[in-house]
């Protein structure tokens, strides 16, 4: 049922790609109606998209999140006015939780296979977009958010706050892929130690290891995106596109040969009964924090 919402949505994404940007306000509440968790805003002036997340209360990556995210995505991507695009969050102090542990939990198979197709697609169209992606971190981002962060060309964050792909500590294993953008992002010896540990790098931590890129105060952190992406606009977009294209594709190509395959190795690894038991005790464990 919940997929079956799912796909009228993406009808009338693809509806709205094919209309210009003067329907495009109409379209953004259309595809994401009221109360919706994703705030698109598309400054034609700049040509700058802000994505912002609001699904409280931790921005937790669900399968009917990860879709309109995609959706999303996917607008934006298409969108001949839009340069850049810069992912934020609305809720205080979170930038994104990861994935919705919920989702893998006691399953539903068929939604646990289809919530990780969304997941893969989503980051296929991020690691892979067009336009200049910047990551404005205003709030811890562990697992999944970390990969949305890593996945942008540039990450600002605020202090205070951690980040890293921290699946061990739940007794669960991170994809090949996310320890590959992780990778190519910090090197080896830092992501061997990374994933092995399950750090949550500080904010300092993370400039330090150039997991991010920047750190200002929590309340510039949009600005300081804004006034980043000036530097990136600088560059003949074509030359830039392709460098990006070059250097990332091997690395999305991987997936792409192994989508079916992954799929089942993680149906498999995640209805394991030690790893459902893993996950129940984090999940009890998360809950027991603020007794
Ligand atoms: C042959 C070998 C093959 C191997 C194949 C491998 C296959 C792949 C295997 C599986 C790979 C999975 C990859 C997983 C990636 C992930 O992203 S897992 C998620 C990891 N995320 C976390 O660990 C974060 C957990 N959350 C927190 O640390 C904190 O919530 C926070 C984000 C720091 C916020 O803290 P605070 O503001 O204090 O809020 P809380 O009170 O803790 O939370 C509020 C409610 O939200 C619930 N919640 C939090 N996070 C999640 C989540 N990720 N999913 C679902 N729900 C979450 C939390 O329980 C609270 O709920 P209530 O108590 O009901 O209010």
């Amino acid at each position: 049922m919940r997929i079956g919402i799912v796909t009228s949505g993406l009808g009338i994404a693809r509806q709205c790609l094919r209309k210009n940007t003067s329907v495009y306000r109409t379209c953004r509440r259309q595809v994401t109606g009221s109360g919706s968790p994703l705030d698109l805003n598309v400054d034609s002036k700049t040509g700058i998209a802000v994505l912002s997340m609001n699904k409280p209360p931790v921005n937790s990556l669900n399968l009917e999140f990860l879709t309109e995210l995609n959706i999303a995505l996917e607008k934006v991507e298409n969108d001949k006015q839009c340069k850049g695009l810069i992912i934020t969050s609305s809720i205080p102090k979170i930038f994104s939780a990861g994935l919705d542990i919920t989702e893998m939990y006691q399953p539903d198979i068929d939604r646990l296979e289809e919530f990780w197709r969304t997941l893969q697609d989503m980051w296929i169209k991020l690691y892979g977009m067009n336009c200049v992606t910047i990551a404005a971190i205003n709030g811890h981002s562990p697992a999944g958010g970390c990969l949305m962060s890593m996945s942008c060309d540039y990450r600002i964050m605020a202090p205070n706050y951690t980040i890293g792909l921290n699946e061990t500590q739940l007794g669960i294993v991170a994809p090949f892929w996310f320890a590959d953008v992780m990778l190519n992002t910090v090197g080896f010896r830092q992501t061997e130690m990374a994933l092995q540990l399950g750090t949550l790098f500080k904010t300092e931590e993370a400039l330090n290891i150039g997991l991010i890129d920047k750190v200002v105060p929590q309340e510039e952190v949009l600005s300081a995106a804004q006034q980043e992406m000036q530097r990136w606009f600088k560059i003949p977009g074509f030359a830039r596109q392709l460098s990006k294209t070059e250097l990332r594709r091997p690395t999305i190509e991987k997936l792409l040969k192994k989508k079916e395959e992954d799929i089942g190795y993680f149906r498999d690894y995640i209805t394991k009964d030690a790893i459902q038991k893993s996950l129940g005790m984090y999940l009890e464990s998360l809950k027991n924090r603020r007794k």
